[in-house]
This record gives C-alpha cells, structure tokens and sequence, in this order.
C-alpha cells in the first residue's frame, strides 16, 4: 500500500481563565461530522502553521490572537484513509473576543477531565493526556 499523501493541519487548544478547553463541532456534511475537534485547519501555501491559526480563530469562532500567545504542546500523526494527517495542537490562553460558532457549529468548554466523554477523531485521541498534564 502506498503511503497516502500528507497533510498538514494546525489546531489549537484555547483555554480560558477556568482551565477549561475550546471543542468545537464538526458539521453535518463534512468529514467526521458530529465529532469534536480543536479549532484549526489545513495550512495554505505560503502561510505559517501560526497563521493559520491565527486566521481560522477569527473565521471560525471569532477569536483574535497572535503568533506570540500560540505555544507548541504536542502533535497528531494519524494515517486516514486518503491522507496521512500531521497536526501540530498549540496551546492559547492569550485572546480577544468570545468564542462562538460562527460557521453554524456548536462549541463547548470542557474540563480536560472530561474530554473523553466527546467523541473526537481518532488522530486527537492520543492529545488527550497531554492537556491533563498540562491543566
Ligand atoms: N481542525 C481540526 N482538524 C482535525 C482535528 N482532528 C482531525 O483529525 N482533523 C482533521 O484535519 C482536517 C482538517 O481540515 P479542515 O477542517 O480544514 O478541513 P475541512 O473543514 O475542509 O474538512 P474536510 O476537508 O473534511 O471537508 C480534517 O480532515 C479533520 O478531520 C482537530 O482536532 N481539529
């Protein structure tokens, strides 16, 4: 079997003054949809991992921050069935505005405890422990 392509992903877990961590839901109609996933998305010719962040926050949720307040924690290398995804999971706790779905999907603040209890996509799985360490 060949290797599928690669595809790089950034995501990033914001977390708020409680601790808690920014899931948001996947729509109807994409891949996954129904899971749980930490805001973020493909990274575009010419961009850095940071801005792409920085830009699908905004599209996203409505949240502004900069490169400075995105910390690398850890990453997902999850092979799929059509590409093999490599995504690095920052930490943010430095933001503006308050998150909403702005893309019709809902979003939830959630204890790091309590992760597991939302079906996420497989390649997020192994980030969990992680951000229990860290929180
Ligand atoms: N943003 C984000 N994407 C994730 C996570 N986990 C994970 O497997 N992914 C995968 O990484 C890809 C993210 O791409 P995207 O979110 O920009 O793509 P998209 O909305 O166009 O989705 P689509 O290409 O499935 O239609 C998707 O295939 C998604 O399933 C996660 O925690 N956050």
């Amino acid at each position: 079997m060949p290797t599928p392509r690669l595809l790089l992903v950034a995501a990033c877990a914001l977390i708020d003054a409680d601790n808690r961590i920014l899931l948001t839901e996947r729509p109807a109609g994409k891949s996954l949809a129904g899971l749980w996933e930490f805001p973020g998305g493909k990274v575009e010719a010419g961009e850095t991992p940071e801005e792409t962040l920085i830009r699908e926050l905004r599209e996203e949720i409505g949240v502004e921050t900069k490169a400075d307040c995105l910390a690398p924690l850890t990453f997902a290398s999850h092979t799929y069935e059509d590409f093999h995804l490599l995504m690095p999971l920052y930490v943010c706790r430095r933001f503006e505005g308050i998150a909403r779905g702005l893309e019709g999907q809902q979003i939830k603040w959630v204890r790091a405890a309590d992760l597991r209890a939302y079906p996420m996509p497989p390649a997020d799985l192994p980030l969990i422990p992680f951000l229990v360490d860290l929180l």
